[in-house]
């Protein structure tokens, strides 16, 4: 399971938790301007934005789990098993396999707006990366400052959902997480007035009452809602420093402990990394299980001219 969220607060920050119950050799990766991207279907790339990201670095193509662009465009990939489906190639159009398309919308736009006017004619095919790399059933959360979008490739086709949350997390589809969090309007930050009935006293013993419902579980509908809890009540000032931490706080907020969650064959789910990027600036923070200290990746300071992929070790 995997959680995605968007953080505006002076800058506007995009971010996620990676859950998983084995590491996909994700490394940071940098991919600058002329590193030459070869598309299955939709051609070579010798020019395009520079991008970084967190992606398998078992390549010559860069596999982002997710990205920001060098315009403050970013997206991120999550799980959406049994729902995904990726169209047969016909040769024609805009055809894209699963594991190209963030490379391809960060790499040739600039803004949400820009992308919008495409997709329709965008199609997202089954294709393999390699034998060993079936394609991975995902959706998508596409941000930049003003707006921000849900992909979902569903065997009706490409649906786009406009994502008023700015939160993302996995199955069963958007619009399911969208209704479900009417069900939560009644929580709230604060103290909790007696509504329950009149005739009885009933008090606030303790500080945190106002939100007694919050889902606590790792589901995917409780991560939802739980993420957009904690992001929409935030304050933090809003200093870089600030704002990276609270962005952290909300992930952790929403993050798997190893043996609480075990996979139907057998294995353990964790967050295996979290990160939090800065869309203006392009700097990339992350942590991971082991390892809580925040690490940070300036792709301004790589040479984004270059024409080889920059990988972070
Ligand atoms: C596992 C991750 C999602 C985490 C998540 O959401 N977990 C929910 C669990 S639950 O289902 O909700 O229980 C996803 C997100 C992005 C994916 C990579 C995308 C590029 C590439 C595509 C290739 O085709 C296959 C290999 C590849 C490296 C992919 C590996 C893996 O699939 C990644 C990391």
């Amino acid at each position: 399971m995997c959680t995605c969220i968007t953080y505006d607060n002076g800058d506007f920050y995009f971010g996620r938790n990676l859950d998983l119950d084995c590491s996909f050799g994700e490394k940071v990766v940098i991919t600058p301007r002329n590193f030459p991207l070869d598309f299955r279907l939709a051609g070579r790339k010798e020019q395009h934005y520079a991008m970084i990201g967190m992606a398998s670095a078992v390549s010559r193509f860069p596999l982002y789990a997710e990205a920001v662009n060098e315009k403050g465009l970013c997206m991120a990939g999550l799980n959406f098993p049994g729902n995904a489906y990726y169209q047969k190639p016909e040769g024609q159009g805009m055809e894209l396999a699963s594991f190209e398309i963030i490379a391809w919308i960060l790499g040739n736009y600039s803004t949400v707006a820009e992308v919008k006017n495409d997709l329709e004619k965008m199609k997202i095919v089954d294709i393999a990366f390699s034998e060993k790399m079936p394609p991975a059933p995902l959706h998508w959360m596409l941000a930049d400052r003003e707006q921000c979008l849900v992909l979902e490739a569903v065997q009706e086709g490409l649906k786009i959902y406009e994502n008023p949350f700015g939160v993302l997390t996995n199955n069963p589809p958007f619009e399911y997480h969208r209704l479900n969090m009417n069900n939560y309007m009644n929580l709230s930050a604060k103290s909790p007035e007696n509504r329950f009935c009149d005739k009885l006293s009933l008090k606030p013993y303790a500080q945190g009452m106002g939100a007694a419902g919050l889902p606590g579980d790792a589901s995917s509908a409780s991560r939802f809602v739980r993420a957009a809890f904690l992001k929409w009540n935030s304050v933090s000032p809003q200093d870089e420093k600030s704002n990276v931490s609270q962005f952290f706080h909300i992930l952790d907020g929403v993050s798997m402990v190893r043996g609480s969650v075990i996979t139907e064959a057998g294995t353990y789910d964790i967050t295996t990394y979290s990160c939090c990027i800065n869309t203006r600036t392009g700097a990339y923070y992350y942590k991971t299980y082991d390892d809580s200290r925040i690490r940070k990746v300036e792709m301004q300071e790589t040479d984004l001219e270059g024409a080889e992929l920059i990988t972070v070790f």
